[in-house]
């Protein structure tokens, strides 16, 4: 499925790496669930985290995307730090999020559910006057001036233009409240709310968790797409043969610790990943049989 949706691309301000985490560490209570993780993302790469159940991906994410905040650590974005800053300012900086078992405004249409991802880039409605900003923005929202009805309107072109990306799934749905929708469209519109802000860099959790063989190889196009037009994008993914063809680089956690990274062949065939998923036994058994790993027909047995 291609991606027609022609609109633009933030550029990132800050020299690469466009995410650099350092260090990162989150304890609960007795448990480590993050133990000094490195991560880096450069422009346009797609990387993505793979691991076992409980390996520490989504805490991960959580604090990369501001949810939560790391015992130790730094976190640095297109050159400025967000170690500890709240989700709202990481998003304006153009590192948004979409969550594992997605969230959409049920009661919203297709379409609002989007446009909330794109308010922070409206202007015309928005004036940045100090103390009285809100106020205007209220009356502007109300009388609704020409600059805010064509601010408006090419908003809502943009966001048939995000729709597009998904086919048929969401555009004929695009006045449809969010509550009629199926699990697998409600990903779909969380993924198009995210896009409308238009990332640096974009984090997906688990983008194809419950969706159908069908489903997943028309998410697994989309993101190709959307890495193809230079989208960068960060990737929790238990399924290995999406990981194995979107990523340029693999990084595999495990107990909260980095394990391996690299190019996805190279991290398959890693002892160590080899060994987090299944085991030493099943390692020495693979050796034994004379197969060094599990090939790419046999892949690791990540969990659905
Ligand atoms: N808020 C929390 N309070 C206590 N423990 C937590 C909390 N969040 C995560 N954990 C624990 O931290 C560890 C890492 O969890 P996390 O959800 O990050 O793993 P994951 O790799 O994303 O797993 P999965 O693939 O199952 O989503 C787990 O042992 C989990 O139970």
């Amino acid at each position: 499925m291609p991606v027609t949706a022609p609109f633009p691309l933030p550029a990132a301000a800050a020299p690469h790496p466009l995410l650099e985490a350092r260090g990162l560490v989150r304890r609960f209570g007795g448990l480590t669930a993050v133990a000094g993780i490195d991560l880096s993302i450069a422009a346009g790469e797609l990387v993505s985290v793979i691991g076992p159940n409980g390996a520490g991906k989504t805490t991960a994410f959580n604090l990369i995307s501001g949810l939560d905040r790391p015992d130790e650590g730094s976190i640095c974005f297109d050159g400025a730090d967000i170690t500890g800053r709240p989700p709202e300012a990481v998003a304006v900086a153009g590192l948004v999020r979409t969550f594992q078992h997605g969230r959409v405004f049920a009661n919203l249409s297709v379409a609002d559910n989007v446009l909330v991802g794109a308010h922070r880039r409206l202007t015309a409605v928005r004036p940045a006057w100090p103390v009285v900003g809100p106020l205007a923005e209220l009356a502007l929202a109300l009388i609704r001036p020409p600059s805010v009805k064509a601010e408006e309107a090419a908003l809502r072109e943009e966001v048939r233009e995000i729709l597009a990306i998904f086919g048929e799934r969401l555009l004929p749905r695009i006045d449809q409240p969010a509550y009629s929708l199926s699990y697998a469209n409600r990903r779909r519109v969380e993924i198009a709310r995210a896009l409308a802000a238009r990332p640096k860099l974009l984090l997906l959790d688990e983008p194809t968790a419950g969706m159908n063989q069908t489903e997943t190889a028309e998410m697994l196009e989309i993101i190709a797409a959307l890495k193809a037009r230079g989208q960068t994008i960060l990737l929790i993914e238990h399924k290995l043969d999406m990981v194995m063809r979107l990523s340029d680089r693999v990084v595999v956690l495990d107990d909260g610790r980095k394990i391996a990274e690299g190019l996805p062949l190279a991290v398959r065939n890693d002892p160590a990943v080899i060994e987090a998923y299944l085991g030493h036994g099943a390692v020495g058994s693979a050796a034994r049989a004379g197969d060094d790993a599990p090939s790419a027909e046999q892949p690791l047995p990540l969990s659905a």
